[in-house]
Formats: structure tokens, C-alpha cells, sequence
């Protein structure tokens, strides 16, 4: 099965206010349409690693590929451009622009892109909704909708530039048990039925049990 992302010997320090080894030799492998939970104890560096693994922290030692491409020491610009088209994120908060409609919000990613017209955008927002069965929202303003309705939202934006990867940080973190599960099987749906590959941050055990493999953290180390 091909490798979505690698990441060999990922060594990160924090250098204030005392110098602090927080992640330490971190290697795996996410393959094409597997479902991987990170869990581990507050503080064992599981953002971190989010924040390396996502592009958006670039200060670190070690080397990550996506789609077998070496993607360390990259001009910010590309950095950016690697984040919008072939990473796909999830938080705990939506960061939905409630001003806008959801559907202007799933475009906006593709908006900021720049690959496509407006039209091909808003009707691939509108199949991305209708996905996940949010079609009737599109008109909505994004405020005036529900927690569990911003995260399904949240997800279409997510996806809207077809990434090769969606990573989640607590995604299921704001949500009641029924929202939760709701997100679960849309993950899991993802994953597949699209060969999606999915990495998602959670505390909760009962997430992580469901999905194809747990990578456990303790003390900025995986160990198993
Ligand atoms: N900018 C920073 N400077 C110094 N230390 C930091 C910084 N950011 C995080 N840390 C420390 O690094 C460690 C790992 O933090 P991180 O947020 O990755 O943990 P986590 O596993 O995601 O925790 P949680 O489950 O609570 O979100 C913690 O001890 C934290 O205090």
C-alpha cells in the first residue's frame, strides 16, 4: 500500500525559557486510506508533532515526506501551498467566518488556491455538503447553525481541495456523543470509501479504538 506521509527521526526542542527536548526520534508512516489516532497524556507533545506534521512548524529536526516528496526546507510560499492543497484540517474550534455563508466558507480554501473559477469552486463546495449531507445549509450564515452542523462545515472545508491527508486536532473534542460519532463515521467513511488518509489527535478512547491504528505518546516519544 503507498505511504501518504513519513516522518523520520523528528526531533523538536523548545528553546525558552529553558532548552526542553519535546519531541524525540519520532518515526512512522500514515499509508494511503489508513485511519490513525495519536493519543497520549496532556503535555506528551502530540500538537507539536500536529503543528510539524501539518507544515505550519518548520523549526525542527528530521526529515517528513508527503506523497514520497521531501517536503522539508521549503520556501514559506510553497510551505503554504502544500498546506492548502494536499493537507486537510480539522480542529476542535470550527474557525468558520460566521459573517459568510457555509458555503462561502467550504470555498474558501479552493478560493485561495486560485486553480479553478468561481463557478467549478461553489459547485464543488456544493458536492462537498451534500456529501456530508449539509447541502441544505448552503445559503446559511455559517453563525446560525449548530456545534455539531460548524464541524460537519468544518469538514467540507477540509476537503474541498481534495487533500491527500486530513488531520484533526480534537476534532470530536467540543462535541456531545452523538456529534462525535457523527464525525467518527464520516472519517471512517472517508477513509474507506475514498482512501482517504486520516491522522487525528483525540483523548477519546473510545475514537481511537474504532479507528486502524492508535500511535500512543508518552514524553515525546512514540511508543507503540
Ligand atoms: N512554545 C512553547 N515553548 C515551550 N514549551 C512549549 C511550547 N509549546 C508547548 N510546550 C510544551 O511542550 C510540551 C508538549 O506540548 P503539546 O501541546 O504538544 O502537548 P499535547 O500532548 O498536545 O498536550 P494536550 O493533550 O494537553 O493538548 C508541553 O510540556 C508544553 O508545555
Amino acid at each position: 500500500m503507498s505511504i501518504v506521509l513519513e516522518a523520520k527521526h523528528i526531533n523538536k526542542y523548545f528553546k525558552k525559557p529553558v532548552l526542553f527536548h519535546v519531541l524525540k526520534d519520532i518515526n512512522f508512516q500514515v499509508k494511503k486510506g489508513e485511519f490513525a489516532s495519536i493519543m497520549g497524556k496532556s503535555g506528551c507533545g502530540k500538537s507539536t508533532l500536529l503543528y510539524i506534521l501539518s507544515t505550519m512548524d518548520t523549526d525542527y529536526e528530521g526529515e517528513l515526506l508527503l506523497n514520497n516528496k521531501l517536503i522539508t526546507n521549503q520556501s514559506r510560499d510553497h510551505f503554504s501551498y502544500i498546506r492548502n492543497k494536499h493537507i486537510g484540517f480539522v480542529f476542535q474550534f470550527h474557525y468558520l467566518l460566521s459573517e459568510f455563508s457555509v458555503l462561502e466558507n467550504v470555498m474558501l480554501p479552493a478560493k485561495k488556491l486560485a486553480e479553478k473559477s468561481h463557478e467549478e469552486i461553489e459547485h464543488d463546495a456544493f458536492e462537498k455538503l451534500k456529501m456530508l449531507n449539509i447541502a441544505h445549509l448552503a445559503k446559511k450564515r455559517a453563525s446560525r447553525v449548530s456545534g455539531g452542523e460548524k464541524q460537519r462545515i468544518a469538514i467540507a472545508r477540509a476537503l474541498i481541495n481534495n487533500p491527500s491527508i486530513i488531520m484533526g486536532d480534537e476534532p470530536t473534542g467540543n462535541l456531545d456523543s452523538h456529534n462525535a460519532e457523527n464525525v467518527f463515521n464520516i472519517f471512517k467513511k472517508l477513509s474507506d470509501e475514498q482512501r482517504l488518509s486520516l491522522l487525528i489527535v483525540t483523548h477519546d478512547e473510545d475514537f481511537a479504538n474504532k479507528t486502524d491504528r492508535i500511535i500512543q505518546m508518552a514524553d515525546g516519544k512514540i511508543i507503540s
